[in-house]
């Protein structure tokens, strides 16, 4: 059994804390009581989200946050940061993440995702730090036979680099903790993370032109973009888009302090689904999003993309039996909050 301990004496060193998931993630900590030591080397987020942060929290919260620049790949810095602060879990957020990028930039992803968490892990033991909790995704799950989906659903092989980060990635803890039963090792499995803080001062910034749907319809709802294009209206769904299971960033960031909460004490390894349990299209989000922007969204039906699946959705009743965590918000909360951050941050972070 790993120890036990308090929130207020809990250190959490937190890797990618200045992303999208990991920002509304150190709030939920900081909110929490936790003392959170953020590692982040900004290279797919912006050190304005820590004001943001600080504003959400307050000042009191905000005096237990260290934020350090740097790579996770990085040991010399890394171990500098460990012996600095006693660290007691870590959550490991920061990767590359973008899937076609993957395809065309492997030798990358793999360096730079499964690299660091080499680097992480080891530095980690050194300093007998054995507690971790992985983003890892419902990608792991590849073409699904049944939905929805449980966490003893199979693996399936992934369809690109990225996919077979996390793959490995959960088979690397796993195998840790064979080898030191002492390891704590929690795996997320996300589905599709989408909204803002409902604060609207943090959100999603992603650079350039977005990849994921949901970012691309709030740039064309605010005119941005011309239209959104629908990757496909020949699926075999009702209304033959493509089917995910959308859940709030906030909902992701309350299942990561549930798992901090839950694995305090414990050791082994644990999977939990993270999503609503509900499937949504393509075009009920275009639909949401338009009646919590007040205006129609345009788009246009487009060939398939490829490594697309049909559907998924998640089965979470393991994390609320378990962990107690159940997601709260539905789509027209995320739309709506994605909405508010979209319109009063065209420019994300930077503007
Ligand atoms: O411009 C767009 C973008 C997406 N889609 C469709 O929208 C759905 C969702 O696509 P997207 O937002 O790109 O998410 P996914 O492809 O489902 O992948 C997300 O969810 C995976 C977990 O299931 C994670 O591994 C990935 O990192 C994350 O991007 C799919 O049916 C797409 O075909 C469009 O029609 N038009």
């Amino acid at each position: 059994m790993s120890e036990k301990i308090a929130p207020a004496d809990t250190c959490v060193l937190v890797t990618g804390g200045a992303g999208f998931i990991g920002s509304h993630t150190v709030v939920e900590l900081l909110q929490d009581g936790y003392q959170v030591v953020i590692v982040d080397d900004l290279s797919n987020a912006s050190a304005r989200v820590l004001d943001r942060i600080a504003t959400i929290v307050g000042e009191q919260a905000a005096a237990n946050l260290t934020f350090y620049e740097a790579d996770v790949n990085d040991r010399e810095t890394l171990t500098k940061i460990f012996d600095a602060h006693h660290i007691d879990r870590v959550i490991h957020f920061a990767g590359f993440k973008a899937v076609g990028q993957s395809v065309s930039m492997p030798i990358e992803y793999y360096a730079n995702n499964i690299g660091s968490t080499l680097t992480l892990v080891d530095v980690m033991r050194v300093h007998g730090c054995t507690s971790i909790i992985f983003s890892s995704s419902a990608t792991v799950y590849g073409d699904p036979d049944s939905l929805p989906l449980t966490e003893a659903s199979p693996k399936k092989p992934a369809t690109n680099p990225y996919g077979w980060t996390k793959w490995m990635i959960e088979q690397i803890l796993t195998d840790l903790n064979t080898a030191d039963p002492e390891w704590n090792v929690v795996l997320l499995r996300y589905f599709n993370p989408i909204g803002a803080h409902p604060s609207g001062l943090m959100g999603e910034d992603p650079k350039g032109i977005p990849n994921n749907l949901v970012p691309y319809v709030a740039q064309t709802a605010i005119g941005k973009l011309d239209a959104v294009h629908v990757f496909g209206d020949d699926y075999d769904t009702p209304d033959g888009t493509g089917v995910r299971d959308y859940i709030h960033v906030c909902d992701l960031a309350t299942g990561h302090a549930s798992a901090l909460a839950w694995m305090n004490g414990r050791t082994g390894v644990e999977v939990f689904n993270l999503g609503t349990g509900r499937g949504t299209s393509v075009l009920e989000i275009i639909h949401a999003f338009g009646r919590a922007c007040g205006k129609e969204i345009p788009y246009v039906i487009e060939a398939r993309r490829a490594g697309d699946v049909t559907s998924n959705y998640a089965d979470c009743s393991k994390a609320k039996a378990q962990m107690g965590w159940k997601a709260r918000y539905d789509i027209d909360d995320m739309c709506h909050d994605s909405w508010r951050w979209q319109s009063t941050n065209p420019d994300g972070y930077e503007g």
